[in-house]
């Protein structure tokens, strides 16, 4: 079987993690790739090595001169995140397709990287006022925290177009079903020539 990648990217809080949570306990033929970061971990509802693999600046910086990305980016102001080529041979050896939660332009990168082995999304939230209030009701982030990814939101908006599908995040539900079904569709394709 030829490995693909599937890549959900968004705004801060436009719901990518959910839905990309849901893809992964509907659909086994899904792996998540878990992404290298130097940000804390969230106190108990985080696990080294299930949400990220967390890692000081130096050992990210290390990864950087090992050319050990796929790509990586300063997301927020010294919080560093990076998609491990690591990840994604784990994934495609074990069998699987990999399905990836980055921002947004981590998201055009890995899809210009892959080409047609990628099917990149970008979850829209339904106003940048909803998804203001999604990050403060998930309550994970201070408010200076929150104020920063909603400034970013704004310009990340101007991306929609370049990613291949879009879906708009506003009834839960019906988000998931859509992801579902451009999942089951770009996974029954063709394999990709590459
Ligand atoms: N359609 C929706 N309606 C209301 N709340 C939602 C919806 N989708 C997700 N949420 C909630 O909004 C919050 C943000 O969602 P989530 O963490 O999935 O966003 P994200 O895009 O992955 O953000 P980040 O990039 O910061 O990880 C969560 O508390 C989630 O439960
Ligand atoms: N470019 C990349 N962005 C990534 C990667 N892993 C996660 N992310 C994105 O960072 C933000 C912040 O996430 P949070 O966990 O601190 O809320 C979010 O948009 C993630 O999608 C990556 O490897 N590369």
């Amino acid at each position: 079987m030829q490995g693909k990648i599937i890549i959900f990217s968004a705004p801060s809080g436009a719901g990518k993690t959910t839905i990309v949570k849901h893809l992964l306990q509907v659909n086994p033929l899904l792996a998540f790739s878990i992404s290298a970061c130097t940000r804390d971990k969230r106190g108990r509802t985080e696990e080294n090595g299930k949400d990220y693999y967390f890692i000081t600046p130096e050992e990210f910086k290390q990864k950087i001169a090992k050319d050990e990305f796929v790509e990586w980016e300063e997301v927020y102001e010294g919080a560093f995140y990076g998609t491990l080529k690591s990840e994604i041979e784990r994934i495609w050896e074990s069998g699987k397709h990999v399905i990836l939660d980055v921002d947004v332009k981590g998201g055009l990168s890995i899809k210009h990287f892959y080409k047609e082995r990628a099917l990149a999304v970008f979850v829209k939230p339904p106003s940048i006022e909803e998804l203001a209030k999604r990050l403060q009701a998930r309550n994970t982030d201070s408010a200076s925290s929150i104020s920063s990814r909603v400034f970013k939101a704004e310009f990340e908006m101007k991306f929609e177009d370049q990613f291949d599908k879009v879906i708009v995040n506003d009834n839960l539900e019906e988000a998931c079903s859509k992801a579902e079904k451009l999942v089951n569709e770009f996974l029954n394709a063709e394999p990709a020539i590459v």
